[in-house]
C-alpha cells in the first residue's frame, strides 16, 4: 500500500482503537526479518544476529507503571486527546505490554542490528562475540508504525527491557536519563533543531536497578557507589530510527560477502532509508546510482545544517558515534547531551567522551560519521566508476558545505543579512574570531549573551549580566566596547545595503527567534529528577512548559528563576556539571 492510499486523520485519536485503525507495518514488508529468530519475540539472551534488518521481541513491561508525562505539543499535532495518554490501553502498551493491543497493531515489537565506527574507526570489540554481529539496540524497542495525517512515523520504547542485542545487560532506562531524553526532545523540537521527538513517559512505582552514581557533591571524575533508581518507559517517535551505523552494519557483511543475500539486504536498507527519510526530495524513479549520490547529498544538507543547529543553541551530543548519528539528519540519543552554561568550544559533559565529540568539535565528528555513511555507500557502486567519482567529490564537499551552514547561522544570531562583497566578508570573520575569543576569555554565558545582544544595547552593561566574571576587569570592558561598535558598524552597514532596510526593532525580533531565551541547563533538570525520585513530578510539567517555548518572554518569575547564570556552587560538581557514563 502507498502512504497517499493510507487512512488520513483529521479526526481526534481519543483511544488506542482509532489508533489502531493507522497502524501499518510497512517496515515488516520491506525488510527482512533475522531468520533465526522465533515467532514469540521472548529473545532475550545475548546472541550473535547473522542476517535480516529486525529481530522481533516482545518488549517486557514495567511492573506497576504511573503517568509522568506526555508531550502536549507532539500529542497536538499527532491529533491525540491529551486524555489518551492516561488511558489504561494507551498505558498499557506504551509501559511495554503488548498482549491487549487491538488488532491491526501487531502484539510483537522490533529491535535492530547496526555497526559502531567511533570517529571514523569501525568497532566491532563493543559487540561481546567480537564479531559485530551482537550489537545494536539493547534496550530500544520499536512498537509501532503508523501514518498519521499522511506522515509516518515509527514509535519506539526506550528501556522497553532486553533484546538479543542486550549484551548481557537488563534493557532498562533509569527515571533520571529518561527524563533528560524526554524534556530536551520535545525542547530541541521547540528550538527548531531536527530531533526525534517524545510521545509518553511512564515510571515504575516498585522496579529499580543499579546504576553507578557520584556520591553528592562529588567532584570525582567517576561514579564512586552504585545506586538504586526507578526504572523508566519513554517513547520517542521519528520516521525511521535508522542510524549510520546501520548501513555500515550490512555494507560491512555486503563488502566481504558474508552471506548470499548480503549485497541484497545492504540494498533493501538504503531503499528504506530513501522511503522513509527522503522520499520527498529524491526523485523514485531515477536509476539506483542516481539515487545513492542524491542520498548522499541530501544528507549532507541535513546534517550541516544539524550541525549549525546544535551549535547555534550551545547543545552538545556527547557521543556522536555512527550509532549516535541518524540517517535522517535529526538529533538521536540524549545520552550524555548537555547544553553549555560557559561558553566553552572544549565543552564535553561526558567525561569518558573524549575531545573529538566536545562543542565546537561536533562538525569534525559529523564529517567522520559522513565519512563512514560514504564509505558503505561506496559498496553499492562498484560497478559504476562514475557515480562512485560524484560521491567522491560530494564527500570532499562536507568542509565547504558546513562552513556555508554555520556561517549562515552566526550571521542570523548576529543579526546579519547575508554579506555581498569582499570587505564585508572579512570584516565579518575578523569580528566573529574575535567574539569567540572574547567570550572564552571573559567568560560568558553563551545563552544570556547572544539573548542580551538581541536587544541590541546602547553599551556593554547589559552584556555584563551574561559575564562570569566576579569583578568588573576595565581592560575586558574596553574590549567589549570596541567589539560591540565594530558588530553596531557592520550592522548598520550591511543593513543599507538592503533593499528594504529592518529598523533596529526588526532586527531584533529576528534575533530573539535564532537566540533563545530559555535553555535546558543541566543544573535545572537535577532538581527535576531527584523530585520525580520521590514521586513529585512538578519540575518536570514545570520544565515541560518553559522549555517549548524558549524564544518567548515569560512571566517575571519564570525569567528569574530560568534566565540566570549558572550558580557558583555547581560549577565542577559531577552529575551537573558533567557525567561519566550515556545513560
Ligand atoms: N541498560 C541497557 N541494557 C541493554 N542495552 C543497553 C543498555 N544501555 C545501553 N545499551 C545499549 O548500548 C548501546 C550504546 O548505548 P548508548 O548510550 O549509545 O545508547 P542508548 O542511549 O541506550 O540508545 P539510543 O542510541 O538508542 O538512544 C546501545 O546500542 C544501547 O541499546
Ligand atoms: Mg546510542
Amino acid at each position: 500500500m502507498t502512504d497517499q492510499n493510507l487512512p488520513k486523520t483529521a479526526l481526534k485519536i481519543s483511544t488506542l482503537n482509532d489508533l489502531a485503525k493507522l497502524a501499518d507495518y510497512s517496515l515488516m514488508d520491506s525488510l527482512n526479518r533475522d531468520p533465526d529468530s522465533t515467532s514469540h519475540g521472548l529473545d532475550y539472551e545475548p546472541r550473535q544476529v547473522f542476517s535480516g534488518h529486525y529481530v522481533p521481541v516482545n518488549p517486557t513491561k514495567i511492573e506497576n507503571p504511573e503517568y509522568i508525562a506526555h508531550s502536549k505539543t507532539f500529542f497536538n499535532e499527532l491529533g491525540f486527546a491529551d486524555e489518551l495518554a492516561q488511558t489504561p490501553e494507551f498505558m498499557q502498551m506504551f509501559t511495554g505490554d503488548l498482549s491487549q493491543v487491538p488488532t491491526p497493531m501487531s502484539k510483537l515489537g522490533w529491535a535492530t542490528g547496526y555497526a559502531l565506527s567511533i570517529y571514523g574507526t569501525e568497532y566491532i570489540q563493543q559487540c561481546p562475540f567480537q564479531t559485530g554481529n551482537g550489537y545494536g539496540d539493547g534496550r530500544a524497542v520499536s512498537v509501532l508504525e503508523a501514518v498519521i495525517n499522511n506522515q509516518r512515523w515509527e514509535m519506539q520504547l526506550k528501556g522497553g527491557g532486553k533484546t538479543p542485542y542486550c549484551r548481557g545487560a537488563d534493557g532498562r532506562a533509569v527515571l533520571r536519563s529518561s527524563i533528560r531524553e524526554f524534556l530536551a526532545q520535545e525542547h530541541m523540537h521547540a528550538l527548531g533543531v531536527p530531533t526525534s521527538r517524545s510521545l509518553s513517559l511512564y515510571v515504575s512505582k516498585t522496579q529499580t536497578v543499579q546504576r553507578p552514581w557520584f556520591s553528592k557533591g562529588s567532584m570525582s571524575q567517576n561514579p564512586d557507589r552504585m545506586i538504586s533508581e526507578p526504572v523508566a518507559i519513554s517513547t520517542r517517535v521519528a520516521p525511521s530510527f535508522l542510524r549510520v551505523g546501520q548501513i555500515e552494519l550490512f555494507a560491512r557483511r555486503a563488502r566481504i560477502n558474508e552471506h548470499t543475500i548480503s549485497m541484497q539486504e545492504l540494498e533493501q536498507i538504503v531503499q528504506h532509508v530513501i522511503d522513509r527519510e527522503y522520499k520527498d526530495v529524491i526523485d523514485t524513479h531515477s536509476s539506483n546510482p542516481e539515487k545513492i549520490i542524491e542520498l548522499a547529498r541530501q544528507f549532507q544538507t541535513r546534517l550541516t545544517s544539524m550541525i549549525a543547529n546544535w551549535i547555534r543553541v550551545g547543545f552538545c551530543q556527547g557521543n556522536f558515534n555512527s550509532d549516535n548519528c541518524a540517517v535522517g539528519g535529526f538529533t538521536l540519543d540524549y545520552g550524555p547531551f548537555g547544553f553549555c552554561d560557559v561558553y566553552d568550544p572544549h565543552y564535553q559533559s561526558w567525561t569518558g567522551g573524549g575531545q573529538h565529540f566536545a562543542f565546537m568539535n561536533q562538525g569534525n565528528a559529523a564529517q567522520k560519521n559522513y565519512g563512514m555513511f560514504c564509505s558503505a555507500l561506496r559498496v553499492l557502486l562498484d560497478s559504476h566508476p562514475e557515480h562512485l567519482q560524484i560521491l567522491n567529490e560530494i564527500e570532499n564537499e562536507f568542509s565547504k558545505v558546513l562552513d556555508t551552514q554555520m556561517n549562515k547561522m552566526w550571521l542570523a544570531k548576529l543579526g546579519l543579512n547575508p554579506l555581498t562583497n569582499e570587505t564585508d566578508e572579512l570584516a565579518f570573520n575578523e569580528l566573529l574570531t574575535e567574539l569567540q575569543t572574547l567570550m572564552q576569555h571573559t567568560p560568558v554565558d553563551y545563552t544570556l549573551f547572544f539573548r542580551e545582544l538581541s536587544s541590541i544595547p546602547n553599551d556593554i552593561e547589559p552584556l555584563k549580566k551574561s559575564f562570569y566574571a566576579q569583578q568588573d576587569n576595565k581592560e575586558i570592558d574596553t574590549h567589549w566596547t570596541a567589539w560591540l561598535e565594530k558588530w553596531k558598524s557592520l550592522l548598520s552597514s550591511n543593513e543599507t545595503k538592503s533593499a528594504t532596510p529592518r529598523t533596529n526593532e526588526q532586527i531584533s525580533k529576528q534575533m530573539k527567534l535564532v537566540n533563545p531565551k530559555y535553555i535546558l541547563r543541566e543544573w535545572f533538570l537535577v532538581p527535576a529528577y531527584e523530585q520525580a525520585a520521590k514521586g513529585d513530578y512538578t519540575l518536570i510539567h514545570e520544565l515541560q512548559d518553559v522549555m517549548t517555548n524558549p524564544y518567548d518572554e515569560q512571566a517575571k518569575e519564570i525569567e528569574d528563576k530560568y534566565y540566570r547564570l549558572k550558580p557558583s556552587k555547581y560549577f565542577e560538581v559531577a552529575g551537573v556539571s558533567f557525567v561519566s557514563c550515556s545513560s
